[in-house]
């Protein structure tokens, strides 16, 4: 008699799972933080047809979509205050709204949010009262729909280099902004291809021959027909790999003139007899404080990191119990992927990196929201460091989901494989994530050297007091203590601070110039700016989580495997920490077989975990679902 295999029948994930030992919905508020409700009304709102996803669309058509999208939006109000009220709490839903449609549309939301984020933000922070009392408003009813021009075709990390030009004109009081030739032509601006009518232009300002450095102004693109000005120039960028809603264009300026009232003249300005003027000392300061617009959208893009591994977690965890393959479990069915080691060492780091990196990021928001002049450069130490970490893990998280998901992964509908193409952009723009990564430990390092010289450390730093920091016997392992991890962490930071100094300092013994010395040493230097941020990502989550109530302990517990698989699961997979001595190669076995328990314990939790996030089930692709009735041939 030949055997016939039963039919497979859709079991949902829940049959795959326990009942959750936590509450999913307290740490759903946990994750969230703030604008729960009004989160909820806008995930509501995008359920209205005009919002449904659609795929395989052509250029043109993801535009078109894009702008009826983005007017239907704004016709909702959702904004309505957030850029020019002083309340906080109307301030808040600013970003609860931007985190909402970043899930939803990635090119939608970089649209507005370079309109909103960018344009309106360069206003905000570098004009005066008086411009900002002129035009913020008009930026958030849309009445000056505005882009944000930095990048050129020869510079976009250099941006010291950028060459456009602002010549002050005394005769007539305007500045004359010029695109001295092709390399300074800007690129890749959001916005300008077909939509803007504004610019935030940055260029070179020259008063009576003397340069000043990088200065932002204010320069019309368009007439209220939508015509291009005469003087400038305008082309698309064309297709790109993602983000297609999004007009990005090139812009090239001929002796374009703007009013002296243009620059934005919050710190420097120009008088009309051509003084000029700058609340700086220097021109380092000056240059960091034109940049200012940017720290919000590296917060932001960190937190839009997490958001989107939360999306792809929750797709693949939710398959990956709900699809079976191969085996026989007790009833005679195949066995879920999810219960095999491999898929979840596949997918338990990923979620628990997640996890601790969004209560991180969380915190980068409250330090952006409160920020003060003293803290600016641990600001931009934590934003620059974030946004590199997060967005990396995010692309790796969104690769393992998309396998994870074998087939049905690649399918656009699925959303995960359409994630992995427009979200990659994260790693380049508001700075490339490598340059960034140099930035932190430039500054990690000088704080480093100078209170070396001091002889007493401080601060982040203040553990490199100890003596036996780079040595000694490692503390005992305790289930869930954090003090085995936190050593092996900081002993790995000051190993590479200390080994980043030494060889700068041998390259500029032997003669080297300190920009050769810095470019011989870039693999320290990267290493010593990871070390950093992920030493920050031990200590914010153990701050974080021990200062959860009693009452919520089973939360407390759950975030706190999570910390743990996250940790040992960094330590198991960087060789730095065996290279440099953190710790013994049997110890190195040890962090190993911790990573293979806890992803066990995780899958126990998996699908509450993913259910905490609170993606709406809208915004999950059909495979999370019911996929098979889905695929049913009556549905074609
Ligand atoms: C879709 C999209 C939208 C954008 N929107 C805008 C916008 O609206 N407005 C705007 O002004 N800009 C925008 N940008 C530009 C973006 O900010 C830049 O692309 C980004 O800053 C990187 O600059 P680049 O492309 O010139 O790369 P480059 O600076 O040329 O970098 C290329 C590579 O060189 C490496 N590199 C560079 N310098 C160093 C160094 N010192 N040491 C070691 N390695 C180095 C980098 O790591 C990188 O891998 C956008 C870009 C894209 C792709």
């Amino acid at each position: 008699m030949s055997y016939i295999c039963p039919c497979a029948e859709y079991l949902p994930p829940e049959t795959s799972s326990t009942i959750p030992t936590f509450n999913v919905f307290k740490l759903r508020n946990f994750f969230l933080e703030h604008d729960i409700e009004f989160r909820k009304n806008v995930f509501e709102a995008l359920k209205e047809p005009i919002f449904h996803l659609r795929y395989g669309l052509s250029l043109e058509e993801e535009r078109l979509w894009l702008k009826k999208r983005w007017a239907r939006l704004h016709e909702l109000g959702f904004l309505k205050g957030t850029l020019t009220s002083v309340d906080p709490k109307i301030r808040s839903k600013y970003d609860a709204f931007f985190e909402c449609i970043e899930m939803y549309d990635h090119s939608l939301s970089v649209a507005m949010g370079v309109h909103y984020g960018l344009f309106g933000s360069t206003i905000a922070f570098l004009g005066t009262d008086e411009q900002v009392r002129e035009w913020l408003p008009k930026v958030e009813d849309c009445s000056m729909l505005g882009c944000f021009a930095l990048t050129e075709l020869g510079h976009g990390s250099n941006v010291r280099g950028i060459e456009t030009q602002a010549r002050y004109d005394q005769v007539s009081q305007e500045f004359i902004i010029h695109t001295p030739c092709e390399t300074a032509q800007k690129y890749w601006i959001g916005g300008a291809a077909e939509t803007a009518h504004w610019s935030t232009v940055f260029a070179q300002l020259t008063v009576d021959g003397i340069n000043y450095g990088i200065h932002p102004f204010l320069v019309q693109l368009r007439d209220d027909n939508g015509r291009v000005l005469p003087g400038i120039t305008i082309a698309d960028c064309g297709h790109k790999m993602g983000l297609n809603g999004v007009d990005n264009g090139r812009i090239w300026f001929e002796n374009v003139r703007i009013p002296r009232n243009y620059m934005l003249s919050r710190y420097n300005s120009v008088s009309s007899e051509g003084k000029y003027s700058s609340v700086y000392k220097t021109a380092d300061e000056r240059f960091a404080a034109q940049l200012g617009a940017l720290t919000g959208g590296r917060v932001s893009i960190a937190l839009s990191s997490t958001n989107q591994s939360k999306i792809g977690l929750t797709i693949a965890i939710r398959y990956g119990l709900s699809r079976r393959a191969f085996g026989s479990t007790s009833e005679g069915l195949e066995v879920p992927i999810l219960n095999y080691l491999s898929h979840q060492l596949r997918l338990m780091p990923p979620l628990a990196a997640t996890c601790i990196m969004s209560l991180c990021a969380n915190r980068l928001r409250s330090r952006y929201r409160n920020r003060a002049n003293e803290n600016l450069k641990e600001l931009h130490i934590w934003s620059s460091g974030f946004k590199s970490l997060m967005s990396w893990q995010m692309r790796d998280t969104l690769q393992e989901c998309r396998e994870a998901c074998g087939g049905q992964g690649y399918k656009s509908e699925n959303r995960i494989g359409i994630m992995k193409s427009t979200f990659d952009v994260l790693l380049t723009y508001e700075g490339d994530n490598l340059v960034l990564l140099q930035q932190v430990s430039r500054a990690v390092l000088s704080d480093f050297l100078r209170q070396l010289k001091k002889g007493h450390f401080i601060g982040s730093l203040a553990y490199l007091n100890s003596k036996d920091i780079f040595s000694g016997t490692l503390p005992q392992h305790k289930e869930g203590c954090i003090e085995y991890l936190r050593t092996i962490f900081r002993r790995r930071e000051a190993n590479a601070l200390a080994t980043l100094a030494k060889e700068l300092a041998t390259r500029e013994h032997q003669g080297k110039s300190s920009f050769d010395a810095w470019n011989e040493c870039l693999d320290l230097a990267a290493e010593a700016g990871r070390a950093h941020t992920e030493l920050l990502f031990v200590d914010l989550s153990e701050e974080i989580i021990s200062s959860i109530n009693d009452e919520d302990a089973s939360i407390g517990s759950v975030l706190k495997l999570c910390q743990q698989l996250f940790l040992f699961h960094l330590v198991d997979k960087q060789s730095v920490f065996l290279r440099t001595s953190c710790l013994s190669s049997k110890e190195a076995e040890y962090c190993h077989d911790k990573v293979i328990e806890l992803c066990k314990q995780l899958r126990v939790v998996a699908l509450p975990l993913v259910e905490s996030f609170g993606i709406p089930s809208h915004l999950l692709g059909p495979i999370a679902f019911n996929w098979i009735a889905h695929n049913s041939r009556v549905r074609l």
